[in-house]
């Protein structure tokens, strides 16, 4: 048979199964998406900045859900917050499950972490309530002491090298997570357990690549033997996995071996190390409080803090640089951008705290500053397509079928950029929070929904006030000036993961006054 017949078959081949998928998904009231061919979506994808596209294709389609094919299973994306909420969060019993991971979980050997772990596996719900005993409103408080303090490290960091201000942000989330969870001081920007952090995050990337592993979209690929060609994903996996193991072993048995010592500070891990109520032997106790306490490690490094992206290019004031930045960089982008912001908010601190450091009592009489943070995490979401859900039974709504299994994905970007919301959603403005039409509260939707809600999300919040606020009492941001006089423009480029962080932009850190800044600081350390 001539090229010109078999390339014939294969198209009429072809174009029958991308029918035939078509009617398929018609007869079953699924919700509208992009064709798909009988490779599914997944051309539809792209690899950078995917939340953008999907709210495009809702617009186009004129659905607030989004139903995409990965060949096995269908993923439904949620682009706006009434629908997010009405299924995540008020149908939460049957929406609160994960996915398999396939390459970062199942072959990687890494299935019992909290972020992936099913609802319906009994852990599910003894991890929540572990990491809710550390970190519940109430909880939190004990660790004010704990940011004030390290909030001083930061302010002092941001005196003496200022153009560090991306190390001094990451040393600051990183050491009072690092406290809560392991009781461990963190003395320097080069710190062993920081370094196993950042490789761990580096090799989930790798194996989390959209698009780049077949076994995500054909799981029956899994049982390729790993001897065939072409079944290097296994052993990549299985490696990779050994190699992040290091990131739940080595700093809890660190700090077990402190507290067997009886030499140690309180953690997560001292408070229940001899509570065995929660797992029938002492192994699975281990193993419960190894993975929680290395989700607190994760969760609080990659989203308040900033992190190292390998293979990342990007140059600060001539400089190269492969760090990028997390919540409190896209603050600073955000005061270097709009001085007139800064200043009726420099006004508010001014006025409340007469000259004193901000203390967590000190939030609620200061309401401009927290519509700012508000504003800060709408503007750049750090999860913008937060983590996938699983919905655990077969459910109707709007007219649409969600089949059991169904992949979820709420697109908080999507909605965090909803005009219907947000008029002019890209303009930074921190007053749509403020007066009697008070704009959608990011808070309801930005760290997540149901029961897989964020469990660090008051402790994220006091830190960033306690920081935010502090530094805009001390310090003027502003735009860095380049060799020729004129201001560069601090531009916001994202990187694409689960976590989003802004690549490294100039910006100049001026303290209001560096001699009551000292005395300040002399005062607080007496
Ligand atoms: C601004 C900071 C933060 C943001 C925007 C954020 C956002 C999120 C989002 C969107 C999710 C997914 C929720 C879902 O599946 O519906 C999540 C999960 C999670 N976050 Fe955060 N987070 C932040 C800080 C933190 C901190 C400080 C910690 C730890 C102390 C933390 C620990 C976790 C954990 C353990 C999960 C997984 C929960 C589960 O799967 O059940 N996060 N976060």
């Amino acid at each position: 048979m001539s090229m010109n017949a078999l390339d014939a078959i294969a198209v009429a081949l072809c174009t029958l199964l991308s029918v035939g998928i078509w009617r398929y998904r018609k007869a079953r009231r699924l919700p509208p998406g992009p064709p798909a061919t009988f490779l599914g979506n997944a051309h539809h994808i792209p690899r950078t900045e995917n939340w953008v596209a999907f709210k495009n294709f809702a617009d186009q389609y004129n659905s607030s859900i989004l139903c995409l094919w990965m060949f096995n299973s269908e993923t439904f994306i949620l682009n706006d917050y009434r629908t997010a909420t009405a299924l995540l969060d008020h149908r939460s019993s049957i929406y609160s499950s994960r996915p398999t991971f396939w390459m970062a979980g199942y072959l990687a050997g890494r299935t019992s972490t909290v972020f992936g772990t099913k609802s319906t596996n009994p852990r599910f719900k003894i991890y929540r309530t572990l990491l809710h005993k550390t970190l519940n409103p109430r909880a939190i408080r004990t660790y004010r002491a704990l940011q004030l303090a390290e909030c001083q490290t930061l302010l002092k960091g941001l005196l003496e090298t200022p153009d560090d201000f991306i190390a001094h942000l990451r040393r600051n989330a990183i050491a009072i997570i690092m406290s809560v969870a392991y009781g461990y001081q963190v003395k320097s920007n080069d710190d062993k357990f920081v370094n196993i952090l950042e490789e761990t995050l580096r090799l989930a990337g790798v194996l989390n690549t959209p698009g780049k592993f077949w076994v995500e979209f054909l799981p029956i690929l899994r049982y390729v033997p790993a001897w065939l060609p072409g079944a290097g994903f296994r052993k990549l996996a299985r490696s990779l996995g050994q190699t992040m193991g290091r990131l739940e072993n080595v700093p809890y048995k660190w700090a077990t071996s402190q507290v067997l010592a009886g030499s140690y500070d309180e953690s997560f891990v001292s408070d229940h190390i001899h509570d065995q109520s929660f797992a029938p032997t002492l192994e699975e106790k281990d193993d419960i409080l190894k993975w929680c306490a290395a989700a607190l490690f994760v969760g609080g490094g990659d989203t308040v803090s900033s992190r190292i992206a390998y293979g990342l290019k990007a140059t600060t004031d001539g400089r190269s640089s492969e760090k990028t930045v997390s919540v409190m960089t896209t603050f600073f982008l955000l005061m270097a951008r709009h001085p007139e912001i800064q200043q009726r908010a420099r006004e508010e601190v001014d006025t409340v705290l007469g000259g004193n450091m901000a203390t967590h009592s000190d939030q609620a009489s200061l309401p401009y500053i927290n519509a700012v943070i508000k504003e800060v995490l709408r503007w750049g979401p750090v999860v913008p397509l937060g983590i996938p859900h699983q919905v655990t039974e077969d459910d109707f709504y709007d007219g649409y079928l969600i089949p059991k299994d169904t992949r979820i994905i709420s697109n908080i970007w999507a909605m965090a950029y909803d005009e219907n919301e947000y008029p002019n959603p890209s303009a930074f403005d921190p007053t749509r929070f403020l007066g009697d039409n008070k704009q959608l509260d990011p808070l309801k939707y930005i760290f997540g929904f149901g029961r897989r809600v964020c469990p660090g999300l008051d402790l994220a919040e006091a830190s960033l006030f306690i920081n935010i606020t502090n530094i805009l009492a001390n310090f003027i941001i502003s735009k860095k000036r380049g060799p020729d006089g004129q201001e560069i423009e601090p531009e916001a480029k994202w990187t694409t993961g689960v976590t989003a962080h802004l690549m490294p932009f100039p910006c100049q850190i001026t303290p209001r006054s560096p001699t009551a800044l000292r005395s300040m600081l002399s005062v607080s350390a007496n």
